[in-house]
């Protein structure tokens, strides 16, 4: 109960500061503020959540013969590191502190060199809040740090969030120590859109599955499966809203698509797109460089969200993970072609599925290979329910119950009540 209150007092302060630190963190990403209040939103959720968690940290009692019995006990881990990736600096940072802290745990956090504003303000917040000193700390830097934090004796376990090469030698750090880990990786997931789905909906959810932070979010669902008796029109559709987005100063109120990370990050995604038409798909929209009117924003990383149609499933841009506003659009024809081809991926983090008819969308999300599946929505993160991956977009959970397990071990104590009776 006194972790809990502490949370609950670290996510009051966020609450009341929220303006001040997601204007912080669109300074430090470069996603619009508009976005940046939702995730600063979903932060505080977090920590409210596990701040209510804490006080049902609990074992079993397991009867046995002749009155013994035994239990279980839940005890934290000890150090756990963080290692955090750029897309979503602050929420990543509370996402992997509120389950680690509720748990009992202390956590040294390394957040990406290209973000290291928010997470300290995270950090001041936990000591304001009453989070005695060392418990939460922050160690900032790039590889060598991380690898550091890996490999020392100290750390019990790590929870990484980050790229699938990055994830491999992660694990292989932690191999070396016996450490747990939590893998956050890439995905290159399906959206499925049935011709029976609410077609507004359905573009609805095809841009939020593909456009917010610039489209470098990991669970986007970049692989647009269309039912080709509604192609044209969910495409033109979909066409139309992407051109309407506003890019720009991500600090304005009207702004809905801010700057990319950096500029090799840019490059690397104008090269898919450069691939994507030599490979024969058609750029239906965007795709281009966007330079802002304002003067001080002509050398920022921005560019108009694109639309790739023709795409074919053995195309570069529609087999890896490009982080960036770019969405490709693949005609099905069948319920079966279409759920082969969704899991025809070394993925799988997430997927998703828009029709009205309610058993072929949970026949299809079970069939689906990912860890987190929607049915008509998509990349609304509630911290209630679990998230994390299949195959190589990793292993472990965070948000819901689910986290707690992660951040903590089972002790077994059995009891005799009897006489020892000796073999000997
Ligand atoms: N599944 C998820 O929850 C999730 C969420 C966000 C981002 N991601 C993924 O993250 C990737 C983009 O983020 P990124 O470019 O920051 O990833 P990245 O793998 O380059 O870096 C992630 C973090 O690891 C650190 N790091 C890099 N090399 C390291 C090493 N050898 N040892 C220890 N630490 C090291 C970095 O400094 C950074 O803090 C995408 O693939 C995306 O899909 C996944």
């Amino acid at each position: 109960m006194e972790r809990s209150r502490v949370l609950l007092e670290a996510a009051r302060i966020i609450r009341e500061q929220r303006e001040e630190i997601a204007t912080l963190e669109t300074i430090n990403n470069g996603k619009s503020i508009f976005e940046a209040r939702v995730d600063i939103d979903i932060s505080w959720q977090c920590l409210e959540y596990y701040a209510g968690l804490a006080g049902s940290l609990a074992g079993e009692h397991i009867q046995l013969p002749g009155g013994s019995f035994g239990y279980t006990r839940r005890e934290p881990l000890g150090v756990c590191a963080g290692i955090g990736a750029w897309n979503y600096p602050f929420q990543v940072a509370c996402w992997k502190a509120a389950p680690a802290l509720a748990c009992g745990n202390a956590m040294v956090f390394k957040p990406s060199p290209f973000t290291p504003l928010t997470v300290v303000r995270l950090a001041e917040i936990f000591t304001e809040a009453g989070v005695p000193k060392g418990l939460f700390n922050v160690v900032q830097g790039g590889a060598a740090t991380g690898q550091f934090l890996c490999h020392h004796p100290d750390v019990a376990k790590i929870s990484f969030t980050g790229s699938v090469p990055t994830g491999i030698k992660i694990m292989g750090m932690a191999a070396k120590g016996i450490k747990p880990v939590t893998l956050e990786l890439g995905g290159k997931s399906p959206l499925i859109i049935f011709s029976d789905c609410a077609l507004e909906n359905a573009v609805n959810g095809a841009l939020m599955a593909n456009f917010l932070t610039q489209g470098e979010v990991c669970c986007n669902g970049t692989r647009v499966f269309v039912e080709r008796k509604i192609l044209d029109v969910f495409t033109k559709e979909v066409v139309k809203r992407t051109q309407k987005i506003k890019i720009g100063d991500p600090l304005l109120e009207d702004t809905r698509m801010g700057a990319l990370i950096n500029r090799p990050h840019l490059d690397r995604v104008q090269g898919f797109i450069k691939q994507a038409k030599e490979q024969g798909a058609e750029v239906l929209c965007g795709g281009d460089l966007y330079v802002p009117d304002d003067p001080k924003l002509k050398n920022g990383y921005y560019m108009q969200p694109c639309v790739l149609g023709n795409c074919t499933d053995d195309m570069t841009c529609v087999k890896e993970e490009i982080f960036g506003p770019v969405m490709s659009i693949l005609p099905f024809d069948t319920e079966e072609e279409v759920v082969e081809r969704a899991n025809n991926t070394k993925f799988g983090l997430a997927g998703g599925v828009f029709t009205r008819d309610i058993q072929k969308a949970h026949r299809v999300v079970a069939a689906l290979k990912a860890g987190m599946c929607f049915i008509n929505n998509y990349n609304i993160s509630p911290v209630e329910l679990p998230f994390g991956g299949y195959k190589a977009s990793g292993f472990g959970r965070e948000n819901g119950r689910a986290a707690m397990e992660y951040y903590s071990q089972l002790k077994t104590v059995c009891v005799e009540m009897g006489d020892v009776e000796s073999v000997f």
